[in-house]
């Protein structure tokens, strides 16, 4: 698909999901790179690619995945030595991406259903592909569970959620968001995915995942938060805050009733933060962790952070 296609579809949220966000954009940058002539200019190729990614870079903003997998995707192409080295380079990494984002998918799920107990009652919120795919291995293995999942105002994600559930044959209750804490005493574990995880642990989900989050603690079940470690943020390491993405108002109310009411004010936040102390468990591929080890993954896994962290010292010092 053309860079400008994906990204109306990641605006207009036909593609949507943090992981699949990230997947889609990079299967366009690859897609890119193989429309643009061939000139023998390295710097040509990556002026452009550069200027592809940044189209993607301005659909949502919240979901670290996209600029986590474009900088995965790119960084080794912006020090290539010629044209060929480049499109190599990129066609490798955006191939790796891709099947490593599934492939962790994979051992997110096998290691989230180890952390559910048979006969457990699970609740989940919003759309995410890492806590579905756990639930759906749970059943796989045999356990008896049930689901209890949120309706997801106002884009209403949870149809999605209830759809894939009763297509696995998981008994599942469908209530409205704000049901979230009466029906927490008949839930054992929430389980929820990630948009993006901080230096400090905090989880940034779908709005409304740190009401379920409080509740949950109240009620003393455990939360698991299901995430790639691309979901992860080193750039907060630099102090630098996510974005929460505030979408039109006309998706909560439509624009003829809000006019007519001149003195209320509509917002429309997508996404919210979860602090740390609220989650029990963040479960990653590269193993499950509690939050407070969010810089361990960021090091591990990410490194270019700690780069960027480096090089600002290194700049200080010289001046
Ligand atoms: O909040 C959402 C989706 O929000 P939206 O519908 O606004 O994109 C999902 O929980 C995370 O993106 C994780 O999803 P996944 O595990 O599939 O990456």
């Amino acid at each position: 698909m053309s860079i400008n296609d994906t990204a109306d579809k990641i605006i207009s949220m036909e593609i949507r999901g943090a992981g699949k966000i990230a997947r889609e954009a990079v299967s366009a940058l690859r897609d890119h790179a193989e429309t643009l002539p061939r000139t023998g200019d390295v710097s040509i190729f990556i002026r452009e690619m550069e200027q592809a990614a940044g189209i993607l870079l301005a659909t949502r903003p919240t979901a670290v995945s996209l600029p986590n997998a474009i900088q995965i995707v790119m960084r080794d192409v912006r020090s290539s030595k010629n044209e060929e080295a480049a499109r190599r380079n990129l066609r490798e990494k955006a191939n790796e991406f891709i099947w490593s984002s599934r492939t962790a998918l994979d051992r997110i799920s096998v290691m989230g259903a180890n952390h559910i107990p048979d006969g457990s009652v699970i609740m989940t919120h919003c759309n995410s592909s890492a806590a579905l795919g756990s639930i759906i291995e749970a059943k796989r293995q045999g356990k008896d569970i049930e689901v209890y999942a949120t309706e997801v105002r106002p884009w209403n994600q949870g149809r999605i959620t209830i759809k894939t559930l009763n297509e696995h044959e998981i008994p599942t209750t469908y209530i409205v968001d704000s049901a979230a804490r009466t029906m927490m005493k008949e839930v054992d574990l929430v389980i929820v995915g990630a948009d993006a995880i901080t230096v400090n642990g905090a989880v940034v989900n779908k709005i409304g995942t740190s009401q379920i989050a409080l509740c949950a603690h109240e009620a003393r079940k455990n939360v698991i938060v299901t995430a790639e470690t691309y979901k992860f943020a080193p750039r907060t390491i630099l102090g630098e805050r996510i974005q929460i993405e505030e979408r039109p108002t006309d998706e909560v109310l439509p624009d003829d009733i809000a006019a007519g009411l001149p003195f209320v004010r509509i917002k429309n936040p997508v996404f919210d933060v979860t602090p740390a102390e609220y989650i029990d468990l963040i479960i990653t591929e590269a193993g499950a962790i509690p939050p407070h080890l969010a810089f361990t993954i960021m090091r591990e896994y990410l490194g270019w952070g700690l780069d960027e962290l480096q090089n600002q010292f290194l700049s200080l010092e010289k001046d």
